[in-house]
């Protein structure tokens, strides 16, 4: 930890992870990748109620107000969720079914799925809604390319019992689906597009000299590898991960973000 003497923005942050920041805010092009559940916005029982909080909220605004800066969203809700909850404003980059759908600066660029994959996605909506109908509190959250099953307000064996159950139905009725593990959620998807690969379109797309990713779930790791030698990535919370720092959650992700937006401001204004 750094010493009383440090502004309050660099403290309470490890050394090492503010020393990288500084490094990171002089690149020439910098492109500020974020995933938005657990980093951004603390978890809670309402996927629909989630929000960022407002100190990182304030820190991607004035990210995103920046030259030679660009701030993209990376997550594993539906775009349509994703600008429910994120409210950001049109020149902010987003990416939502993990790397499925793109929101960037052209409006034109839509999912369309084939008749083929559409077909999928009622099958699996058939097989999905009975297993949620059957145990209590698990829940089905559609997306254009899939269904994330929620059992977060469900009890430990039943929340188990539903992954298991869901998994064997799936894989008896589709083949080839995509299936992800996350927090209190298992996501099903007829495509199998992930957020590494939303990162290197993203990073191609801005031209961007270096990245910054952060996160906090399983999902979240194929970003991290994604990253190489000239990027930071910022775990958010336990677990095991690529990522090359840690922070224990959205508090720390915001004041990360915010002597982010302090040094990148520095810098900018400087040349
Ligand atoms: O990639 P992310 O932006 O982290 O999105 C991952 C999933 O987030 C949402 O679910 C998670 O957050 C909810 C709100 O805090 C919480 O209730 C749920 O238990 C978490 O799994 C979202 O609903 C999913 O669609 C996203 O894929």
């Amino acid at each position: 930890m750094v010493d009383v003497d440090t502004p309050p923005r660099f403290s309470r942050l490890p050394e090492p992870l503010v020393g990288a920041l500084r490094e990171l805010a002089r690149t020439p092009r910098l492109l500020v990748a974020l995933d938005f559940d657990g980093t951004l916005a603390p978890e809670v029982d309402e996927p629909d109620r989630a929000r960022a909080l407002p100190e990182a909220r304030a820190a991607v605004l004035r990210l995103l107000g920046m030259p030679r800066t660009r701030v993209a969203l990376v997550s594993g809700r539906s775009l349509a969720s994703l600008e429910h909850v994120s409210q950001l404003p049109d020149h902010a980059l987003l990416i939502g079914s993990h790397g499925i759908e793109i929101r960037l600066d052209d409006p034109a660029d839509h999912l369309s799925l084939n008749t083929a994959e559409l077909k999928r996605v009622d099958l699996l909506h058939e097989v999905l809604a009975e297993v949620a109908d059957s145990i209590d509190q698990v829940w089905l959250e559609p997306k254009p390319a899939g269904f994330a099953l929620h059992t977060r307000l469900a009890t430990e064996h039943n929340s188990r019992v539903a992954h298991l159950v869901a998994r064997s139905e799936a894989a008896a009725e589709l083949d080839d689906l995509t299936v992800r593990n996350g927090k209190n959620v298992l996501e099903f998807s007829v495509r199998s597009t992930t957020k590494g690969e939303a990162i290197e379109h993203l990073r191609e797309y801005t031209r961007a000299s270096a990245v910054f990713f952060a996160g906090d779930d399983v999902t979240d790791e194929d970003g991290f590898a994604a990253l190489g030698a000239d990027d930071l990535g910022l775990k958010a919370g336990e677990g095991s991960t690529l990522a090359n720092y840690r922070v224990k959650g959205p508090t720390e992700i915001a004041r990360a973000l915010s002597l982010l937006a302090d040094l990148r401001e520095g810098d900018v204004h400087e040349q």
